[in-house]
C-alpha cells in the first residue's frame, strides 16, 4: 500500500508563501544563491572596487583643482583619474559579465530541477494543476528569481558600500555641509520607506495576476475548437481580460508610486545640491572652505542618487524575487513517484539532481528491463498480474476499483468492456503505474511491482492512449522517442503497415516535419500512436480504443496492429468496438469498480445480462457507422 497519496499538493494559490515570514523566503532565496558562493563573492569584491573608485572620483578632482590653484603640475592627478576611468571600466565590465553569467546559472539550475521535479511527480498530482500555472513558475518565476540571487544582493551591498562611504567622506570634506544635505537624504529615505512595500505589494499582485492569464490563455488554446463551436469567445474572452486587466491595474499602481517615490526623491536631492550651492558658496565667501573642497562636496551630492537608486532598485528586485523564490519551492510540494526522483528544487547543496537525471535522464542501471526468467516463462507466469487490487484517486474518495484480480498471458488479448466510469482506465492506470493500489498487489513476470522501479514497469508496456496527444517534436521523433534505435527500414515498414508512408511523404518535410494538431488528421494522428508502440515491441501493449469514430484505415489499423502483437506478445484493450471484443482471447466484463464476469464472448453472451447489453449498444453503433 501507498499511503503517501495523500501527502499535502503543491499550493496553487500561493497563500502559504505569501503567508510565509520575510525570513523564511530569504532562507529560500540564499538556497538558491548558496551554490554560487565563491562567485557572489568575486562579484561582490569587483563591486567594492568599484564603489571605491567611484569614492576617490572627487577627491582627486578635488587634489586636480588644489594643484591648479597654487599652479602646480597637473600630469599625476589627471593621470590617476583616467587610471580610476579605465580600471573602472573594466572592473565594472567583468562584474557585469560575471553577474549575468551567474544569474543565469541561477536560472539554468532551477529550470533544470523543476523539469525533472515534473517529470518524476506522480502522475495525477501532476495532473491536478494547470500546466498554464506550471509554465508560469518555470517561466517568468525563475526570471524574478534569478536578478534577486544574483544582482540584487549585490546590488545592495555595493549601494549601502557607496552610500555610507559618500556620507563618511562628505562628513571628513565639510561637516555642517553635510548637515544641510542629510536633510534630503532622510526625506529621501522616509519616501522610499512608504512607498517601497506598497510598489512590491503592486508588483507581486500583477504577477500573480500573470500566472493566473497564462492558464486561462493556455486553457483558451488548448480548447479553441469547442470555445468557437460554442460561440463562447466572448466569454473566454472576458475570462482572460480579467486577469490582463488585473495585471495592468497592479503594474499602474506600482508605476503611480515608482513615479511619486522618483520624483520626491529628484527633487528633494536636487534642492539639496541648491542648498550645498548656497550654503557651500556664503561659506566659501567667508573663507571656511575652499573651492576645490566645495566642488569635491557637490560632486559627492550629485553622486549620492547613485547609490540610493541602486539601493531602492534593488530592494523592489530583491521583494518580487522573494515571491518568486516562494512559488518555486512549493514544487517541492509536489509528490515525487519514488525518493530517488525527489528533486530538491532549492537548498542545492545534495545530490537530488545527480540521482534523479540518472534515472530519468540518462536511464542508469534501473531502467535495466525486467525479462522473464526460462523457469517463468515455461511455468506460465503471467506477463503481468493483478491481485486483490483497491485503488481510489484520493486519500478517502471512493475506490475506483476494488479486489481487482487479473492476469495477462505473455501472448493474446484481453478486453476490458464496461460502461463509462467502470473501472478500465484506472486498471490501466495501475499497470502503468500512474496511480498505486491502497490494496493488494501487482506483479511483472512474477516480481512485486514494489522490487521494481517505475521506468522497469514502464519498460514492459506501450501505451496508446484514447486521446493520442501531440507531443512536442517532428513525426520522427514521436515515432520514436520510446524506441530510439528503430532503424530506418523499420520505421519505413510500420509505416506502410499502418498506411501512413503515403501521407508523410506529402508532408514537406517528411518524417521531420513537426507534428502538430493541424498537419495530420485525429485518425492518422492515432495511427502515429499505434507506429510508435509497435517500433517500441513491448511486452505489453495497452491500447485504449477512441470511443469517437475513427476513420476505416484507422479501425483497421488498429485491428492488425491487436492481431499481430497478440501473436507475439500481450495485448490489454479497453474496447469499445464490437470487431475489437470479438477478437479477445479474454473479455473482463467491468462494473463499478469490479470485474464481474470473464471469459469469451460466446462465454459472456451466455451468462451475463449485462455482456449482451453492452454489446447490444456497441451493435447499434456498427450498424449506424
Ligand atoms: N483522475 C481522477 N481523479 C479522481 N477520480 C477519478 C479519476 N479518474 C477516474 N476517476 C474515477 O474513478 C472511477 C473509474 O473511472 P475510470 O476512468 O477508470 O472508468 P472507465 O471505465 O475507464 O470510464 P470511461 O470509459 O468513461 O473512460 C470513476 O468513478 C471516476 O470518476
Amino acid at each position: 500500500m501507498n499511503d503517501s497519496q495523500s501527502e499535502p499538493a503543491l499550493d496553487s494559490t500561493s497563500a502559504e508563501t505569501d503567508s510565509a515570514p520575510t525570513s523564511a523566503r530569504l532562507r529560500i532565496l540564499w538556497s538558491f544563491a548558496r551554490p554560487y558562493l565563491s562567485a557572489l563573492l568575486v562579484a561582490l569584491l569587483l563591486g567594492l572596487l568599484t564603489s571605491a573608485m567611484v569614492l576617490a572620483s572627487p577627491l582627486v578632482t578635488e587634489w586636480v583643482l588644489e594643484t591648479l590653484a597654487v599652479g602646480g603640475s597637473l600630469r599625476d592627478p589627471i593621470l590617476i583619474l583616467l587610471g580610476l576611468l579605465v580600471l573602472g571600466a573594466a572592473v565594472g565590465w567583468f562584474q557585469w559579465v560575471l553577474l549575468g553569467r551567474l544569474a543565469e546559472d541561477i536560472v539554468y539550475d532551477a529550470r533544470r530541477r523543476m523539469t525533472l521535479r515534473y517529470l518524476g511527480s506522480r502522475v495525477f498530482d501532476l495532473l491536478r494543476h494547470s500546466p498554464g500555472e506550471l509554465v508560469t513558475r518555470t517561466t517568468s518565476d525563475t526570471v524574478l528569481l534569478n536578478q534577486a540571487a544574483s544582482s540584487s544582493i549585490i546590488g545592495l551591498i555595493n549601494g549601502t558600500v557607496t552610500l555610507i562611504g559618500s556620507l563618511l567622506l562628505m562628513a571628513w570634506l565639510d561637516l555642517p555641509l553635510l548637515l544641510a544635505t542629510l536633510g534630503a537624504v532622510a526625506l529621501v529615505f522616509v519616501c522610499f520607506a512608504v512607498l517601497m512595500p506598497r510598489i512590491a505589494k503592486a508588483e507581486e499582485k500583477a504577477q500573480a495576476a500573470l500566472a493566473g492569464l497564462g492558464t486561462e490563455v493556455e486553457g483558451t488554446v488548448r480548447a479553441v475548437k469547442t470555445v468557437k463551436s460554442s460561440s463562447a469567445e466572448s466569454a473566454r474572452y472576458d475570462a482572460v481580460m480579467i486577469h490582463a486587466a488585473e495585471s495592468r491595474r497592479q503594474s499602474m499602481k506600482s508605476v503611480r508610486t515608482q513615479a511619486a517615490a522618483w520624483t520626491i526623491s529628484g527633487g528633494a536631492m536636487d534642492l539639496a545640491i541648491i542648498v550645498v550651492l548656497g550654503f557651500g558658496a556664503y561659506r566659501v565667501s567667508l573663507g571656511e572652505m575652499g573651492v576645490p573642497t566645495l566642488v569635491a562636496f557637490l560632486l559627492y551630492v550629485w553622486g549620492l542618487m547613485g547609490p540610493m537608486m541602486e539601493l531602492t532598485q534593488n530592494l523592489t528586485t530583491l521583494q518580487s524575487g522573494l515571491a518568486a523564490a516562494g512559488r518555486i519551492a512549493q514544487i517541492e510540494k509536489l509528490p515525487a513517484e519514488d525518493s530517488a526522483l525527489e528533486v530538491t528544487v532549492t537548498g542545492q547543496a545534495d545530490d537530488s539532481l545527480r540521482r534523479a537525471e540518472e534515472r530519468l535522464v540518462v536511464g542508469g542501471p534501473s531502467a535495466t528491463p525486467v525479462g522473464a526468467t526460462q523457469h517463468e516463462a515455461a511455468s506460465g507466469t503471467p506477463v503481468v498480474e493483478l491481485r486483490d487490487v483497491t485503488a481510489r484517486y484520493a486519500e478517502g474518495a471512493e475506490p475506483a476499483v476494488v479486489g481487482i484480480d487479473l492476469q495477462v498471458p505473455r501472448r493474446g488479448h484481453v478486453a476490458l468492456v464496461g460502461s463509462s466510469g467502470a473501472g478500465k482506465t484506472t486498471v490501466l492506470n495501475l499497470m502503468l503505474r500512474f496511480l498505486e493500489p491502497a490494496n493488494g498487489q501487482l506483479r511483472l513476470h512474477g516480481m512485486p511491482y514494489e522490487q521494481l522501479t517505475h521506468a522497469q514497469v514502464r519498460r514492459a508496456f506501450a501505451y496508446v492512449e484514447q486521446e493520442t496527444p501531440v507531443v512536442p517534436g517532428t513525426i520522427r521523433q514521436n515515432l520514436l522517442f520510446t524506441n530510439p534505435q528503430a532503424s530506418a527500414e523499420d520505421i519505413e515498414a510500420v509505416l506502410e503497415r499502418l498506411q501512413l508512408a503515403q501521407k508523410i511523404q506529402s508532408l514537406p518535410d517528411g518524417l521531420d516535419t513537426p507534428l502538430t494538431e493541424t498537419n495530420v488528421s485525429g485518425g492518422q494522428r492515432q495511427r502515429i500512436a499505434l507506429a510508435r508502440a509497435l517500433l517500441a515491441r513491448p511486452e505489453v501493449l495497452l491500447l485504449d480504443e477512441a470511443t469517437a469514430q475513427v476513420d476505416g484505415i484507422t479501425e483497421a489499423a488498429i485491428q492488425q496492429t491487436i492481431a499481430e502483437v497478440a501473436t507475439v506478445g500481450a495485448v490489454v484493450t479497453i474496447a469499445h468496438r464490437l470487431s475489437t471484443v470479438l477478437d479477445a482471447d479474454e473479455i473482463l466484463l467491468m462494473d463499478g469498480g469490479q470485474i464481474v464476469d470473464r471469459g469469451s464472448h460466446v462465454d459472456l453472451m451466455g451468462s451475463s445480462g449485462l455482456y449482451r447489453e453492452l454489446v447490444a449498444a456497441l451493435r447499434i453503433e456498427t450498424q449506424a457507422r
